[in-house]
């Protein structure tokens, strides 16, 4: 492992020995490593290497066969209810309502969340402003662009002031300038917070960045953690790509995409908003 800094900061995430095996396929092997407080953690990997398992364990929705993860210092297998509260999730999925405006969208999560009545207003007012969508707050989510809603689902997610934020493939399914949209976003949300980001992506350029610090992941294992300086660095060559480090730590190439499965995931993305 490449060290940062391990030894200090307050650790907002700590995973040992996370497993999770479905029948004989282990998805995720052995996965080990702390987040800080204010950092953006990036689990990079290409379709299948368990990202997507791993933050469903961390988010305690799916229990890990082996392994534990403590949350602000709550254990996710002992005491899920408690390491929830600390918590904001962005699935893959679409999360929010097409059928409804955002600002409906954000008020139902609000009350569904248990955000104080007296506050909610407020709240959403706050956020919508942050995410540059008052003039759309109104309107049907339906007719939003693929990065307005994405940044709606984040907004989302910070309703109730976590902690520790998962975003799952947050860019997937968005052209390039819905993506730097997200990317501008989650850069002004970390300035001055003390919020921690786990996000995974399959997308280097992405992981590069955006994150302090990547773990790079290939058939259920993190092979590595770095910031994205050491993890080039680490293969030698001046002039090295975060797909270089991958392949250097892996020994294998790496395919960023542009898959059967990855278009099909773009059209559900554009589908489930009616
Ligand atoms: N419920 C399940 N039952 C059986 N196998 C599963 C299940 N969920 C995931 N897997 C398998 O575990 C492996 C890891 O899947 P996972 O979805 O975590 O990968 P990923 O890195 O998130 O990729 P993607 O971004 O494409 O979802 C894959 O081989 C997948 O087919």
């Amino acid at each position: 492992m490449v060290k940062n800094g391990e030894d200090s900061g307050a650790y907002t995430l700590r995973v040992e020995g996370l497993s999770r095996v479905f029948g004989t396929k282990v998805a995720v092997d052995g996965v080990s490593f702390s987040a800080k407080e204010g950092e953006i953690f990036g689990v990079v990997g290409p379709n299948g290497a368990g990202k997507t398992t791993t933050v469903r364990m961390l988010t305690t929705l799916l229990p890990p066969t082996s392994g534990v993860a403590w949350i602000m210092g709550f254990n996710i297998v002992t005491e899920p209810s408690l390491a929830r509260r600390y918590i904001g999730y962005v699935p893959q999925a679409v999360s929010v309502d097409g059928y409804l405006t955002g600002y409906e969208n954000l008020m139902i999560f609000a009350k569904l969340s248990g955000v104080p009545r007296k506050c909610r207003k407020e709240r959403i007012d706050e956020i919508l402003q942050f995410l540059g969508l008052q003039d759309a707050a109104h309107q049907l989510v339906r007719y939003y662009s693929g990065g307005m809603v994405r940044r709606l689902e984040i907004g989302q997610a910070l309703l109730t002031r976590p902690n520790l934020l998962f975003l799952d493939e947050p860019t997937v399914g968005l052209d390039p300038v819905a993506r730097r949209s997200v990317w501008d976003m989650l850069k002004g949300i970390r300035t001055g917070q003390s919020l921690s980001i786990l996000i995974t992506t399959h997308y280097m350029e992405e992981a590069e960045s955006l994150c302090d610090r990547v773990g790079i992941m290939n058939q259920g294992k993190l092979v590595t953690v770095g910031s994205p300086e050491e993890l080039k660095r680490a293969t030698g060559r001046t002039d090295a790509t975060l797909e270089d480090a991958f392949r250097f730590f892996t020994q294998e190439s790496y395919d960023e995409g542009g898959s059967f499965r990855e278009l099909r995931r773009t059209r559900r993305f554009a589908r489930r908003l009616g």
